[in-house]
């Protein structure tokens, strides 16, 4: 219950105030998480996609095999058409341009005002004076979600651009990054994600842990951006638990990945398997593999 309004629908994350997600305990993640990705393979939710030109392809790509239906449309002239129909936005800046910024603007304003959930990506945000002032100005448009590596999220949530940052790479481990996570999530009002060996998704009260995946993950180009726009799909059908949903999509990526490794040979192999394995995903192999605990 909304316990500012007594209503019993809530606005979703981002849309401030939104009160804390009831716990899960920690045995009912597999079957939360087969419960969302049916809702997602049904549904079939449009989900735009505003981001780097490195993403595009394994993004649309991951979107279409979790069953979500993606479309990359970034024209700043197509936003009051188009961004009013989608049912969740994605905005990631890997490769920022003045006009691409103009339509992420656009955008994340057309969904703040329509209550859709939109999810940023900062990628690079210690980069550049430019990416620090984007992004900052794009949390004032109230993402539901927010997902970076460890270094971005350090960057984001000090407002400041950290000294030892490496282009779109992490050069921390995500833990270090679950305090300014914390504390990011507070001031934006957003759901924030660290992802890395272990990934961290926080309300900015608890903290619940993801820990799926496979170290070759970091070696295919864009696989941050394409579960940022994974999570983007999941809000989407469960706007109203925007934490659950975020560790969900963590989750199920990291499970599609440990399944394609089990048939990869290296990073290009990899990349073809696990948009196989998400795409076959089932029941049994999900439940027994998904790996999420509450930290605090
Ligand atoms: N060492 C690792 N072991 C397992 N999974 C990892 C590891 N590093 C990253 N991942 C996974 O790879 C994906 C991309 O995360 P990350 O590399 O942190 O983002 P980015 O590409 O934006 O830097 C996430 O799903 C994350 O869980
Ligand atoms: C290499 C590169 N350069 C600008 S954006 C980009 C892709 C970054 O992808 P990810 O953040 O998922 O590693
Ligand atoms: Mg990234």
């Amino acid at each position: 219950m909304d316990t500012q309004t007594g209503n019993t629908a809530t606005a979703p994350a981002g849309k401030i105030p939104q009160p804390p997600e009831p716990h899960l305990p920690d045995n009912q993640w597999g079957r939360r998480a087969w419960e969302l990705l049916q809702k997602l393979r049904s549904r079939a939710p449009l989900i735009q996609c505003i981001t780097n030109v490195v993403s595009m392809d394994l993004m649309a790509n991951v979107l279409l095999a979790a069953g979500a239906s993606p479309a990359m449309l970034s024209s700043l002239n197509e936003i009051s058409d188009f961004t009013p129909g989608v049912d969740a936005l994605c905005i990631n800046i890997g490769t920022l341009s003045e006009d691409g910024l103009a339509s992420m603007r656009a955008a994340a304003a057309v969904a703040d005002e329509a209550g859709l959930p939109w999810v940023l990506d900062p990628v690079a945000v210690s980069a550049s004076d430019f990416r620090m002032e984007a992004c900052l100005g794009l949390l004032e448009l109230r993402p539901a979600v927010i997902r970076g590596n460890a270094s971005e999220i350090l960057g984001l949530a000090s407002a400041r651009r950290i000294r030892n940052s490496k282009g779109v790479d992490s050069s921390h481990q995500s833990f270090d990054a679950v305090k300014a996570a914390k504390s990011l999530s507070r001031s934006s009002g957003a759901i924030v994600a660290v992802s890395g060996a272990v990934d961290y998704i926080t309300d900015g009260r608890m903290v619940v842990s993801a820990r799926n995946g496979v170290s070759m993950l970091q070696k295919i180009t864009a696989t941050g951006c394409a579960v940022t726009a994974l999570i983007a799909a999941f809000i989407s059908v469960e706007p109203l638990s925007a934490l659950e949903a975020t560790a969900c999509a963590l989750s199920i990526f990291g499970v599609a990945a440990e399944l394609g490794m089990e048939m990869a040979t290296g990073p290009a192999s990899l990349r073809m398997h696990l948009i196989d394995s998400l795409a076959g995903l089932n029941e049994h192999v999900l439940v027994s593999r998904m790996n999420v605990l509450r930290v605090s």
